[in-house]
């Protein structure tokens, strides 16, 4: 085959599959997947050709981003003590920042009793809180369960409790708008709304892993306040795609408010509070738009200073690059809260970071652009019964399919959205290709290429089933952002080419095909054949990883 499918990254390849793959592209570099797994995957391909050059580069622009892209932040706070200066070293209190101690006033109208933090543990106030609090329940399975073996805390709802200390004066709230939603598109901010008042009591006192479920489609995080309270262990581990931050704040718990804040897609746990009260107040970050704009003050950022942008106008540019056009896709790096089939509504207002970035250059570079679901849970129904019904006649032999007509990329890996963007696009067969983009779907062109991997299926699984609340009916789901790449006769209309650059691109694929066919034909027939073989393994480890 000529036209080697151009998928470039995708799921890691089994030993088994490596011998036959090898042969196939001889130049790939492999590596293990994860450290001690017998799984290795391609990490680096010398590319033989112009498009391929661009591929990499593409490719290593959205890693980039995506390996920059924070998903936490944290601080520490002390409590400055008028009466009793001593307790805070000199040189320190001159640098961190410091507040007030925090008053609590609790009871059933939020006024009954008062608790100023720090306090001693055994004095009445502090027991009075302790009594005051109820069970934390969370979220299993779409019901609010208590279960002390997943979650063993205390809490006071939001209506039960208020407290002095805010967030927005003492500057966490600054911090939190800097790092978790970048500067991109300065129309937004983030808002953080009181949720709970918990209380996790040594010993035992823990959350296991989760993911906060979300409580509207522009929640982006939450952000947890430790109050001044001693206690021992009860660390928050919090996680994203494979990177690990842990919030040990025991060492200062008893004079400061330490906190943290984190994107919605993050699993984390609260590790066991071995002695003492760790009392904390949670609040849910929300995306609002930014309301402190001044007239005439820059705003918004350069997207084309972005190394993607910059390297994808340099493949438009080059006639060689996607000559007869495709989709250029690229795996989100965060999970973003939607219900079934609404994700054109939420997104692409909540995306963050990374995926901001690349969705304002798609914009930006003025190409047809798409988001679509990934999560196998939310799509596959819809694809299987689309399946049952056209998915025969309709398929062109475009996309490689194994015997039970799933889609697999050129590595023979089974991509669930893939056949739910062929549903998508025979549903707007007859809609007008400038809506695309609004519908939430693209013409289907047959050839799809990855820039990235999609890491969210093996991470965070506790985030399907644990919640911190009943899920409603929000989900997270995993997404992708596909870029429409014009023929390069499109391009050259659009001023992308010169017509010499495109006459130049036609004489030479002309050539080549004349050239290879015969050799196509027989290649085509070992991919068949490959596919099928590969297919087979990937169906006999699914069945493997979901206990069939
Ligand atoms: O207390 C913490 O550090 C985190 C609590 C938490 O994860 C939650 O309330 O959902
Ligand atoms: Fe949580």
């Amino acid at each position: 085959m000529a036209d080697r499918p151009m998928v470039i990254i995708t799921a890691p390849l089994s030993n088994q599959a490596l011998d036959q793959y090898a042969s196939y592209y001889p130049e790939v570099v492999y590596a293990p997947q994860e450290p001690g797994s017998d799984m290795l995957r391609p990490v680096r391909r010398v590319a033989t050709t112009p498009q391929e050059a661009h591929i990499d580069n593409l490719a290593s622009a959205v890693s980039a981003e995506h390996s920059r892209a924070t998903f936490a932040c944290g601080g520490i706070i002390k409590i400055a003590r008028p009466t009793s200066p001593d307790s805070t070293p000199r040189g320190e209190s001159e640098v961190l920042p410091s507040t007030h101690p925090v008053t609590l006033r609790f009871g059933p109208d939020g006024s009954g009793n008062v608790l100023s933090l720090p306090a001693d543990a055994n004095s009445d106030a502090f027991w009075k809180l302790l009594k005051a609090c109820t069970p934390a329940s969370f979220g299993r399975d779409g019901q609010n369960v208590l279960d002390e073996n997943y979650r063993k805390a205390g809490k006071l709802d939001v209506a039960a409790f208020c407290s002095d200390f805010c967030p927005y004066t003492t500057g966490i709230f600054n911090i939190v708008n800097q790092l978790l939603v970048p500067s991109l598109n300065a129309d937004r901010s983030v808002k953080a709304e009181l949720y709970k008042l918990n209380v996790y009591s040594g010993p035992g006192g823990m959350f296991k892993p989760h993911l906060d479920t979300p409580r509207g489609s522009t929640q982006v995080g939450s952000l947890v306040d430790s109050l001044p309270s001693e206690f021992e262990g009860g660390s928050l581990s919090v996680r994203h795609r494979g990177h690990q931050t842990v919030f040990d704040w025991a060492a200062n718990s008893a004079n400061s408010i330490q906190w943290a804040a984190f994107y919605s897609d993050c699993e984390h746990e609260v590790h066991e509070v071995t002695s003492g009260n760790r009392v904390t107040l949670t609040y849910n970050l929300f995306l609002v738009p930014r309301t402190d704009l001044q007239a005439g003050r820059p705003h918004g950022l350069n997207v084309s200073a972005f190394p993607l942008a910059q390297l994808l106008k340099q493949a438009l540019h080059d006639p060689r690059f996607m000559t007869s056009g495709g989709e250029l896709g690229i795996y989100l790096a965060h999970r973003y809260p939607h219900t079934h089939n609404e994700l054109s509504k939420l997104l692409p207002s909540c995306l963050k970071g990374a995926d901001m970035a690349a969705y304002e250059v798609a914009r930006s570079l003025k190409l047809a652009h798409t988001l679509i679901t990934t999560s196998e849970d939310s799509m596959t129904a819809f694809a299987d019964e689309y399946y049952e019904e056209s998915y025969e006649e309709d398929n062109e032999g475009n996309l490689p399919l194994d015997e039970e007509g799933e889609v697999l990329d050129a590595y023979g890996t089974y991509h669930p959205h893939l056949m739910t963007f062929e549903a998508n696009h025979e549903i707007i067969e007859d809609c007008d290709r400038s809506k695309d983009v609004d519908m939430g779907c693209v013409m289907y062109s047959g050839r799809f290429m990855w820039l990235n991997e999609s890491t969210h299926t093996e991470l965070s699984r506790a985030g399907l089933r644990y919640g911190n609340e009943a899920a409603l009916s929000l989900t997270y789901t995993s997404a992708a952002l596909l870029m429409r790449i014009p023929t390069t006769s499109e391009r050259a209309t659009a001023g992308w080419l010169s017509e010499d650059e495109l006459l130049e691109v036609t004489a030479e694929v002309a050539d080549r095909r004349g050239a290879n066919l015969e050799r196509q034909q027989q290649e085509a027939e070992d991919w068949e054949e490959y596919w099928a073989k590969r297919a087979r393994a990937h169906r006999q480890q699914r069945r493997m990883r979901e206990g069939w």
